[in-house]
């Protein structure tokens, strides 16, 4: 079976945790475009659920599905997100961002009662840091930010290049909220959770794609079928 075939897989049997009545977070990616295709197909069934988008090129994909939208200024709360994820570790914490959305997903994430991860099994590890981890920053100061960046990296205890990713036309990738990111190519993070708690204050680091304590449930498709695992 196909990556893709699995990935869908995996959206596949999230959606049997959505109810009629739901206010969902969409996520980003290619594993959380085949739950909105998915979930496209429940509400022209007659599903009545309502989704917050993650990123402008989800909310194109679910206007295109006939799913009914609104933002998190209309709403209070979330009853679930179901996202994908580029790397999940054994308590659940996430890194994100590879697509350039993690900004949007975090919001839309921490305003939800829970989150649903969902992924083909290669995404599973059992420490983060193998796939480059995204900061978002704001373009003005860089440098600066790029010290201190390096400065709480070396506090934690990581190492390792900071690369301001690139768009197909070469030049910076913009995100949805006009900033840029720097991938962080740091091979494994001893304490993501302590990392994340030092990136969080530094004042041109607008995010950083380490979820943690998000993610209660994650839903891992494999050869062997569907692994669920529950947040310990
Ligand atoms: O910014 C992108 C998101 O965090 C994605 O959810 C993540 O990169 C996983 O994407 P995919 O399902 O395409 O592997």
């Amino acid at each position: 079976m196909t990556l893709d075939a699995l990935k869908r897989q995996a959206a596949a049997r999230a959606l049997e945790y959505v109810e009629d009545g739901m206010r969902l977070g969409l996520g980003t990616g290619s594993t959380a475009k085949h739950f909105v295709e998915l979930l496209g197909e429940r509400v022209r069934d007659g599903l009545k659920v309502v989704g917050v988008p993650t990123s402008e090129v989800t909310r194109a994909d679910a206007e295109r599905c006939g799913i009914p939208l609104t933002t998190l200024d209309d709403l209070d709360r979330l009853d679930l997100t179901v996202d994908g994820a580029d790397e999940i570790d054994p308590d659940l914490n996430l890194v994100k961002g590879g697509g350039g959305a993690l900004l949007r997903e975090k919001i839309v994430a921490a305003a939800s009662d829970r989150m649903i991860v969902i992924a083909d099994e290669t995404k599973w590890v059992a420490r983060l840091g193998r796939f480059p981890l995204p900061i978002e920053v704001i373009p003005f100061g860089l440098a600066a930010t790029r010290r201190a960046i390096t400065e709480v990296f070396a506090k934690a205890g990581v190492s390792g290049e900071l690369v301001i990713r690139k768009g197909p036309d070469g030049h910076a990738f913009v995100t949805d909220g006009g900033h840029w990111i720097f991938d962080a190519h740091l091979g494994q993070i001893p304490d993501a959770s302590y990392l994340a708690g030092l990136l969080n204050p530094i004042p041109g680091v607008v995010e950083h794609g380490l979820f943690i304590g998000l993610a209660g449930v994650a839903m891992l498709a494999g050869a062997q079928g569907i692994r669920i695992v529950e947040r310990r």
